[in-house]
C-alpha cells in the first residue's frame, strides 16, 4: 500500500477550498479549481462578483492558516466572470445579458435596474447599462445624463455615455416618447437589436437591460431576439403587482430564458421618526410568488425616500451614499445575481453530462 503525504502547498489548497466552500455554501469540489497556490502564495479567481466578502474570506482564511499553523503569504483575489451559452449569437464585448422585467408598471424596476448596476460595478463586475423602456426610458434622467446626445465616432457605432463610471445607452435617444407607444413588437425589437448592437460597448461582464414593462408582443420578441442570458423579475408584494410579476416568469420560461429570482421593491416601509413598520403595497407577495414559482427571493427593498430622491437627481443611492445600509441591501442582491448566473451555468453543465 502507498502511503502519500500532502505537500504544504495541497494543504493550503486543501484549507482555502474548505473556506471558500464554507463561505458560498458550495461543495469543496465545486471551488478547488478556484484556487492557485504557489509557494506559500494564495490566488483565488472567483467566477462571480463578490467583492464585499473579499475581506472576510481572506480574514477566515487566514485564522484557519493559523491555527493548523500552515504559513500563508499573500492572499490576491480576483474576479473572472464567464460568459453563460445563449442561443442568440452574442453582441460584440458583452459575456452576459440580463434582463431587468416586471410584469405591472412602475413597482420600481428602472430604479432596481439602475442600482443594481452600481452595486454589480462595487462587487468586481465589469457592468454596462442598457435603456429598453421604450414607454418610458427613465435612465438618463436617473444617471444625470438628460443633456447628453448620442456622438459616434465612425457614424456606424454609438458611444455609451458614461454616468459615474458606468457605460449606458438609452432608447430615449433615438424614439420620442409619443412615437414609442403606437410602436408593435417587430418595430421595437428592431430598434432596440440595432441599439444594443450597434452600440460601442467596452467589455462587459454584464449589461443590465431595463425592458419595457408588460408581458405583451414586444417584451416577448426583445426577450427571443437578444442573446439575453437570464433575467430578474421586479415587483412590489401588492396582488396586482404580483399576478404580473407571474406572467413575467411564464413569459420568460416559455422563451427558454432562465429567470435567476425576484426581487421585492418597496416591501415595507420604516417611519424615520418612529420606527413603525408599514406595508403599504402588502405584505410578502414576492417572497410567495418566489416560493410558488421556486426562484430565489434575490432580495426585498424597503419604499425609502432615499432611493426616490438620489435618483431623481441623477445619482443613485449607490453613487451618493455608497456605505448607507440600503445600498448593502442592493450590494447583497446584486452578489446573489452573480452567483446565481453562475449556479445556473452549473446546473447546465450537470445536465449536459448527464
Ligand atoms: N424602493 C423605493 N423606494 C422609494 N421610491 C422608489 C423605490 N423604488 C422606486 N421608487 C420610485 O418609484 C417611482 C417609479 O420607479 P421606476 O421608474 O423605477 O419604476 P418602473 O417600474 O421602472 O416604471 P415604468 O413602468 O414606468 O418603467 C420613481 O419615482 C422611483 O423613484
Amino acid at each position: 500500500m502507498l502511503f502519500s503525504r500532502s505537500t504544504p502547498e495541497q494543504k493550503r489548497q486543501s484549507l482555502v477550498s474548505k473556506q471558500l466552500a464554507a463561505q458560498f455554501e458550495l461543495a469543496d469540489k465545486h471551488v478547488g479549481t478556484w484556487v492557485t497556490v504557489s509557494g506559500d502564495d494564495v490566488l483565488i479567481t472567483l467566477p462571480f462578483a463578490a467583492a464585499t466578502v473579499h475581506d472576510v474570506l481572506t480574514a477566515h482564511i487566514r485564522k484557519a492558516a493559523h491555527e493548523e499553523n500552515l504559513p500563508i503569504q499573500n492572499i490576491v483575489t480576483e474576479t473572472d466572470i464567464q460568459a453563460s451559452p445563449t442561443k442568440v449569437a452574442k453582441v460584440t464585448n458583452i459575456k452576459n445579458i440580463i434582463a431587468v422585467a416586471s410584469g405591472k408598471g412602475g413597482v420600481g424596476k428602472s430604479t432596481t435596474s439602475v442600482n443594481i448596476a452600481y452595486a454589480l460595478m462595487a462587487q468586481g463586475a465589469k457592468v454596462g447599462l442598457l435603456d429598453a423602456d421604450i414607454y418610458g426610458p427613465s435612465i438618463p434622467i436617473m444617471l444625470g445624463n438628460t443633456d447628453s446626445t448620442p456622438a459616434s465616432r465612425d457614424d456606424k457605432t454609438i458611444i455609451p455615455f458614461a454616468a459615474h463610471g458606468l457605460v449606458a445607452c438609452s432608447i430615449g435617444y433615438f424614439v420620442p416618447a409619443e412615437n414609442a407607444t403606437v410602436w408593435r413588437g417587430p418595430m421595437a425589437s428592431k430598434a432596440l437589436e440595432q441599439l444594443l448592437r450597434e452600440t460601442d460597448w467596452p467589455e462587459l461582464d454584464y449589461l443590465i437591460v431595463d425592458m419595457p414593462p408588460g408581458t405583451g408582443d414586444i417584451q416577448l420578441t426583445l426577450a427571443q431576439q437578444m442573446p439575453v442570458s437570464a433575467a430578474v423579475i421586479v415587483t412590489t408584494p401588492q396582488d396586482l403587482a404580483v399576478a404580473d410579476a407571474s406572467k413575467g416568469i411564464t413569459m420568460f420560461n416559455k422563451v427558454d430564458v432562465p429567470v435567476l429570482g425576484l426581487i421585492e421593491n418597496m416591501s415595507l416601509y420604516i417611519c424615520p421618526k418612529c420606527g413603525h413598520q408599514d406595508h403599504i403595497f402588502d405584505k410578502d407577495g414576492g417572497v410567495e410568488l418566489a416560493k410558488r414559482n421556486k426562484v430565489p427571493l434575490l432580495g426585498q427593498l424597503p419604499l425609502n425616500v432615499k432611493i426616490r430622491q438620489h435618483t431623481d437627481e441623477g445619482t443613485p443611492l449607490l453613487v451618493a451614499e455608497p456605505h448607507d445600509p440600503l445600498s448593502q441591501t442592493y450590494m447583497t442582491c446584486a452578489a446573489a445575481i452573480s452567483k446565481q448566473l453562475y449556479m445556473d451555468g452549473l446546473m447546465d453543465l450537470r445536465i449536459q453530462n448527464i
